[in-house]
C-alpha cells in the first residue's frame, strides 16, 4: 500500500533467470531449458522475461565466455513459448550493437534493457533512440549504482530518459546497497524523472538484502523490480522471484504473479536443471562488502584455480582497485601479482 493514501501499489516484475542466471551456468542454457523456464514464468504471470547471454547480446566471446546456444536462437525459442509475457534482451553498448538489437527484435524481443556503468549513461543514447524507432519498450540499467551518490545517479537517469528510456533501474550489481542507500537512490531518480520515466530496482544477494532492498525500493517509488528463480544469477545470485512474489503479496504490493505458480516454477522447473546454485560464500560476500561487480565471480574463481590464490583475495583487491565491467582481464593481473607476492613470501 502507498503509505499516504492507501491505494494499492502495482509493480511490474521482470524475471532475468534466463539472462543474469546465465552467468551462474556459464552461459550454457539449452533451447529446451529456455522454453521450459519461459513457459513456467509465463504461466506464473511474470510480465517480462529477459533472455540473453549473461553479458547481453553478443556477449558470447573469449573474454566473457562462449554460450552453448546463440542468444538470438534462445530469444526466438522463448518468444515462441510464451503466451502473455514480453521477451526482453540486455544490451551493453560496445559489446552488443544496434544490428544485434534489430536481430533480437526480429526474433521476438519487444523490450531492450541498455546497461551502462552508473556514470556513463551517455553511451546509451543512440541505442534508446534506435530501440524506440523499432517500436521496442526501453529500460536503462545504471550498473554498480553504489559507486555514485543519489544526485549523480539521478543526473545519469535524466540522460537516459531524454534519449527515450521509459524506466531507469538502480542496479545493485555487487549486492552492496543497504535498504536506506537503495531507497535514497530510487527516491532521487523518482524525483528527477517524475512522469517522464518509471524507476526500477535490480538486487543481488551478496549480503542477503536483495528482497529487503526491493521492498525499500518500492516504498521509495520504484515500480519495476527484477528477480530470478531460486536466485540463480551472478555472484551470490539475484533477489529470488518466488520470494519477491510471496513477500510483496504479504505486503499488499500487486505484481500480477500467482505465488503458487512462481513457487512451482522455481522448485519444479528451474531447480532440477541446475547443478550448482549460487551461494553467499566468502568470495561473494567479499563482493558485497567491497562493491565488486558480480559477474567477476566466475572469472576470479577461474584465476584462483589457475594461479593458486583464493578467489576472495583476488576479489577484495579488484574491489579496492575499483574495476568495472569490461575490465575482466585485470582480474588475471591481480591474480598473477598476488601469486608472485606469495612466492616472494615463501622464499624469504
Ligand atoms: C554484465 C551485465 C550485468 O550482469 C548486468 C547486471 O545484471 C548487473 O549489473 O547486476
Ligand atoms: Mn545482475
Amino acid at each position: 500500500m502507498n503509505s499516504i493514501d492507501e491505494t494499492p501499489v502495482r509493480v511490474r516484475i521482470t524475471d532475468t533467470t534466463l539472462r543474469d542466471g546465465s552467468h551462474a551456468v556459464r552461459h550454457q542454457f539449452t533451447a529446451e531449458q529456455v522454453v521450459s523456464v519461459a513457459k513456467a514464468l509465463d504461466a506464473a504471470g511474470v510480465a517480462r522475461i529477459e533472455v540473453t547471454h549473461g553479458d547481453g547480446l553478443a556477449g558470447s566471446s573469449f573474454n566473457y565466455g562462449f554460450s552453448k546456444v546463440r542468444d538470438i536462437e534462445l530469444v526466438a525459442a522463448a518468444a515462441d513459448a510464451v503466451e502473455r509475457a514480453q521477451i526482453a534482451v540486455l544490451l551493453l553498448p560496445g559489446l552488443g550493437t544496434i544490428s544485434d538489437l534489430r536481430e533480437a527484435r526480429e526474433a521476438g524481443a519487444s523490450v531492450v534493457r541498455v546497461a551502462t556503468h552508473c556514470t556513463e549513461a551517455d553511451v546509451s543514447i543512440q541505442h534508446f533512440q534506435a530501440a524506440r524507432e523499432m517500436g521496442m519498450d526501453t529500460v536503462g540499467f545504471l550498473m554498480l549504482a553504489h559507486r555514485t551518490g543519489p544526485a549523480e545517479l539521478a543526473a545519469q537517469a535524466r540522460i537516459m530518459a531524454d534519449a527515450g528510456c521509459q524506466c531507469v533501474y538502480v542496479v545493485d550489481s555487487a549486492g552492496a546497497l543497504m535498504p536506506h542507500t537503495a531507497a535514497a537512490r530510487v527516491s532521487a531518480l523518482v524525483q528527477e524523472l517524475g512522469d517522464d520515466a518509471e524507476v526500477g530496482f535490480h538486487g543481488h544477494q551478496n549480503l542477503s538484502l536483495g528482497v529487503a532492498n526491493s521492498i525499500a525500493a518500492v516504498e521509495a517509488g520504484a515500480r519495476q523490480i527484477d528477480g530470478t528463480l531460486c536466485a540463480l544469477g551472478a555472484g551470490a545470485g539475484n533477489s529470488p522471484t518466488e520470494i519477491v512474489s510471496a513477500a510483496f503479496d504479504g505486503l499488499g504490493i500487486e505484481t500480477g504473479l500467482d505465488v503458487e505458480q512462481a513457487l512451482a516454477a522455481a522448485e519444479e522447473v528451474l531447480r532440477p536443471m541446475i547443478d550448482r546454485m549460487p551461494v553467499a560464500d566468502r568470495a561473494s560476500i567479499v563482493q558485497g562488502r567491497y562493491g565488486v561487480y558480480n559477474s567477476f565471480l566466475l572469472h576470479a574463481e577461474r584465476a584462483a584455480e589457475r594461479y593458486g590464490v583464493p578467489a576472495y583475495r583476488i576479489l577484495k583487491h579488484v574491489g579496492e582497485a575499483g574495476y568495472v565491467g569490461g575490465q575482466e582481464d585485470m582480474i588475471i593481473d591481480v591474480a598473477i601479482s598476488l601469486a608472485n607476492e606469495a612466492e616472494k613470501e615463501a622464499v624469504r
